[in-house]
């Protein structure tokens, strides 16, 4: 089993030294346990307790009695550095973990996040890795810590036992060690097949709270907020249930154990009264093998802590080894500033089975705008996010200058390209530092130039608080109003410069100052750029130099508005309704 957490000890291996030391700091905490107590209770009771004990000098009485404070004190301060240095290691090795896993989801294709909800990413991301490594340092700390626990108090008793009466004494005395092995193996059996439900679980709730958390404002709307608490009571009961299994299994190991152990003591303790043993030794090894008990407790809780490591490890391993589908080629062709020719050859494109774009052939020329149009469904926005590869056409290629975007560096490929959505998204953090994810290495001069082209720079002037683009936006950008989130937006477009622009139009209105204050934005944006807008507005589709018309996935006219207005029936209704909008 323990094969299976293999490929992950290289996250163990860049904390060896202090794994090191509290390991060794574990095996004297286990062997003060372990043969420590016994040996003392075999050689110092006897002194004190013996028919010489009144002969003895103080000092000889000290000598004698520091051998308890002392090994206590071995055992406390060992027992404490290495439960302190395995955390230490231990919330490095989460570091690690958590960390690899967020590179990860960073570069997995969107189609993964269709895939899986955020919730239960989350979830993975912060309990999973949380498990893996509780795993992991405990495995890392008992794998060497038991069994020297295990052999010191064992050989402790073997020592004992043989001095005390010879052979018999010894098999008698750990008769009953190998019984253990039962529990450990069925428990370990039912745990398994339970330890994936409990991070499932805990996956569905995470869920649960994070699609509740951004509906907000809708569950108020809809009078929601009974549903809400009916259907989380639902998963978190179900959390329950799956814990309490687990639970049910789990706590019955070290009793089961303690039964097996006290069997065997009272095994000891019938031999002993039949070969008269002396008070002292038989004190002395019910000390020692009780001692020999507690590691095989701990080598049974390691067995279930690594069961439920190996659930929370199959679904980390769900996003490990999920293929980074979209990449780097392996031999790139290097590319500066493009000129912004896009063409489309023969694409299809399927999200799952049933297609979203079928054969599309089109191209569109450097520095022209071309308006996307189509009901809704039809293709649009699955269109435009061909162009920066966020996702792989199934068939057919997308060009720049005809070069086919696989061919090119995914980073040069999107440093061509300004996206401004209908919704953007900014960070929680200040203004300007929003601003500046349109050109990570922008002066300040060019911040506030982009600002003020977007007419953003007026607003930020006159935000409340008075920090201007120091204020801190709220999380997605929520202390902003839409208007005031696509000024940013379209000022981040202007800071990037890139050739390619895809606007995604707003089909919310604005009120009438910031609609007017973001069009006129947009005007200058797109100056000279190649542009490809997702079209709501009836100006914006008739002044573009040329309109594709989708239709349930697949291309069905193309040209300009006078051509298609005249000659295609879909256009010149969407159109049609489009001018009657308000
Ligand atoms: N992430 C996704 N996963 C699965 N199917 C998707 C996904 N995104 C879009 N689709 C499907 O692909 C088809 C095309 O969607 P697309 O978003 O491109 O349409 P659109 O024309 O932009 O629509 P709208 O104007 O409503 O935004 C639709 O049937 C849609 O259900």
């Amino acid at each position: 089993m323990l094969r299976r957490f293999r490929p992950y000890f290289h996250y163990l291996r860049e904390h060896r030294s202090v794994l090191a030391v509290a390991i060794l700091c574990g095996v004297i905490a286990g062997l003060a346990t372990g043969a420590g107590l016994p040996l003392m209770v075999k050689f110092v009771f006897p002194v004190i307790f013996g028919e010489d004990a009144a002969a003895l000098t103080t000092w000889e009485l000290a000598g004698i009695v520091i051998w308890l404070p002392l090994i206590f004190t071995i055992r406390g301060v060992a027992g404490y550095l290495n439960a302190y240095l395995i955390q230490l290691a231990g919330t490095r090795v989460l570091e690690s973990i958590r960390r690899d896993y967020f590179r990860k989801l960073q570069i997995l294709p969107l189609s993964f996040f269709g895939r899986h909800s955020s919730g239960d990413l989350i979830s993975r991301g912060l309990a999973d890795t949380n498990q893996l490594q509780v795993a992991l340092t405990t495995v890392a700390n008992e794998i060497i810590k038991s069994p020297a626990t295990l052999i010191g108090s064992v050989g402790g008793i073997i020592y004992l036992a043989y001095d005390i009466e010879g052979l018999t004494l010894v098999l008698v005395c750990l008769a009953a060690v190998p019984l253990t092995v039962l529990p450990v193996r069925h428990i370990g059996k039912k745990l398994a097949r339970r330890s994936g439900g409990i991070q499932k679980e805990l996956g569905a709730v995470t869920s649960r709270f994070n699609e509740n958390l951004a509906a907000a404002r809708e569950i108020r709307a809809f009078s929601l907020e009974e549903r809400e608490t009916e259907r989380f009571s639902l998963v978190t009961r179900a959390l329950i249930t799956a814990q309490m299994k687990f639970v049910k299994y789990e706590k019955a190991l070290a009793p089961l154990i303690e039964i097996i152990s006290a069997v065997g003591i009272a095994g000891t303790l019938l031999y002993a009264y039949r070969i008269r043993l002396e008070q002292a030794d038989f004190v002395a090894l019910v000390t020692a093998l009780y001692a020999a008990y507690d590691p095989v407790k701990r080598l049974g809780a390691l067995n279930n802590e690594t069961k439920r490591g190996l659930g929370a490890l199959e679904r980390l391993e769900a996003v490990f080894n999920e293929p980074v589908s979209i990449q780097d080629p392996a031999q790139p062709v290097a590319v500066g500033r493009l000129r912004g020719e896009i063409a489309f050859e023969n694409v299809t494109f399927a999200y799952g089975d049933t297609p979203a774009l079928r054969a599309i052939s089109a191209t569109i020329s450097a520095g022209t705008v071309c308006a996307l149009v189509g009901p809704s469904g039809a293709g649009k926005s699955t269109f435009a996010n061909l162009v920066p590869r966020f996702y792989e056409v199934g068939a057919g290629r997308v060009t720049i200058d005809g070069l086919d975007v696989r061919q090119m560096k995914l980073a040069d490929l999107r440093r061509n390209i300004a996206l401004v959505s209908q919704e953007p998204v900014l960070f929680n953090d200040t203004i300007y530092q929003n601003l500046l994810l349109g050109r990570s290495d922008a002066t300040r001069e060019e911040v506030l130039a982009a600002a003020r082209d977007a007419h953003a720079d007026e607003f930020i002037q006159k935000l409340e608080g008075g920090l201007g683009y120091d204020t801190v936006v709220g999380e997605r950008g929520n202390r902003l109003s839409g208007g005031q989130k696509q000024r940013i937006a379209i000022a981040r477009a202007f800071l990037r410069n890139a050739p390619i622009l895809i606007l995604d139009e707003a089909t919310s209105a604005l009120d009438s100052d910031s609609e007017a204050a973001v069009q006129d934005a947009l005007r200058k944006l797109v100056v000279g750029k190649t542009v490809l807008i997702i079209a709501h507005r009836f100006s914006t589709i008739r002044d573009a130099s040329q309109i594709l018309v989708f239709d349930k996935g697949s291309l069905a006219a193309q040209g300009d508005h006078a051509s298609l207005y005249a000659g295609n029936a879909l256009y010149k209704s969407l159109y049609d309704r489009q001018a009657a909008a308000p």
